[in-house]
């Protein structure tokens, strides 16, 4: 089932929430909406959802458009960002409660119910009231009464927000698991970049209510068309200065590259991944930029190393298989290939034909 937002605007008096957001939704994919707190991502699913109503713009569904649709109508299943469980009732009748609601016949509620209770591993909890769970249970719970209709389009606002790390990954495995075996369309909003790039398929990268950019998950981490994807996607944050282009090469920050093309005085953003800033081993500084390591986070396979470059902060993210991580306050050599960096920009933030 396809799925398009088309120029959706949504204001709530001066605030624009939403501004004139286009966005195909592939079918049958697992897409994550990616944004900053206070992006947009909630207000585009309350709408998706009917919940509330566009300013202006369209959401065509298989080619027509069911803005005006009431929500029980719309084949969509939801977990919204903030579930509330029923305290009084039982999980199986907390999961049932849309489609009682709905005036489903008993019988296949209960199939139903059971059916996702199974996929979900929550089958030990149906009889059991909310305060009887842990808050990863809940969250579950919530999740799978989202799941219960019968739909091919299915939401999720920031469902694992708040669980610990395990638990987390526990979930994202099942939720992918869970698309292919529903073949349904995941719809899935987080502002954690991590999470973001570890569920997408596709990703959208959303800003100020706009999708800024969209696509496969690796050419949107790979090919940034803007210097704020970029700035947005990846963990840890990547490397961003203003710059400019003086006698053929743009300098930006501690970053140098030829200026193949860019017009002199120009201004520029350049931009690298930590994982494209390479440290020389402990001792070895020959031929290099030199840096003073001022923070090392040691995340056991990798280290995030923050530095500082002739006064520019540049962070590294390494590879700790064959080696240690270096110390702090000590100098180290780093090497940048003009090749890993990119280029955009400077007033607009698009990116620059010739890097990469
Ligand atoms: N009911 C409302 N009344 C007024 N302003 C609202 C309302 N709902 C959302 N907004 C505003 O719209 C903007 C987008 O909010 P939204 O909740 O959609 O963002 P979000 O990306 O989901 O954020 P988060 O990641 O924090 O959940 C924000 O500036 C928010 O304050």
């Amino acid at each position: 089932m396809s799925l398009q937002f088309q120029g959706i605007t949504k204001r709530y008096g001066k605030t624009v929430a939403l501004d004139a957001l286009t966005l195909d939704v592939a079918p049958q994919s697992f897409t994550v909406l990616c944004g900053p707190p206070q992006s947009g991502k909630s207000t585009l699913f309350r709408i998706l959802v009917g919940l509330e109503k566009p300013d202006a713009g369209q959401i065509l569904l298989s080619g027509r458009d069911i803005v005006g649709d009431p929500p029980a109508e719309r084949p969509i299943g939801y977990v919204p960002q903030n579930f509330a469980l029923y305290p009084h009732q039982t999980v199986a009748q907390n999961m049932a409660y849309p489609l009682t609601l709905a005036r489903f016949p008993k019988d296949e509620i209960a199939a139903r119910v059971d059916r996702t209770a199974g996929i979900l591993s929550i089958t030990h909890l149906l009889a059991k009231t909310p305060d009887q769970l842990s808050g990863g249970e809940k969250q579950r719970v919530a999740v799978a009464r989202g799941l219960l209709k019968d739909a091919q389009i299915f939401v999720l606002d920031d469902p694992l927000v708040g669980l610990d790390y395990k638990l987390r990954e526990r979930l994202m495995d099942e939720l992918k698991s869970l698309r292919e075996e529903l073949n349904a369309t995941f719809l899935y909003a987080t502002s954690d970049s991590l999470e973001a790039l570890t569920m997408a398929q596709r990703l959208a990268v959303l800003d100020q209510g706009r999708v800024i950019q969209d696509g496969e998950v690796t050419a949107v981490y790979h090919q940034p068309s803007q210097a704020r994807s970029l700035d947005l996607i990846g963990f840890p944050n990547a490397n961003l200065y203003p710059g400019s282009v003086a006698d053929g090469t743009v300098t930006a920050g501690p970053l140098r590259h030829p200026a193949a093309g860019l017009e002199e005085g120009s201004a520029v953003i350049a931009g690298i991944r930590p994982e494209h800033v390479r440290l020389n081993p402990e001792g070895d500084t020959a031929g290099t930029m030199q840096a003073r390591v001022t923070l090392v986070e040691n995340l056991g396979g990798e280290a995030v190393v923050y530095l500082d470059l002739d006064g520019h902060s540049l962070t590294s993210a390494i590879p700790l298989f064959d080696r240690a991580p270096p110390e702090f306050d000590s100098t180290v050599g780093v090497r940048i290939d003009p090749a890993d960096i990119l280029l955009f920009d400077g007033t607009s933030g698009q990116r620059l034909a010739g890097s990469r």
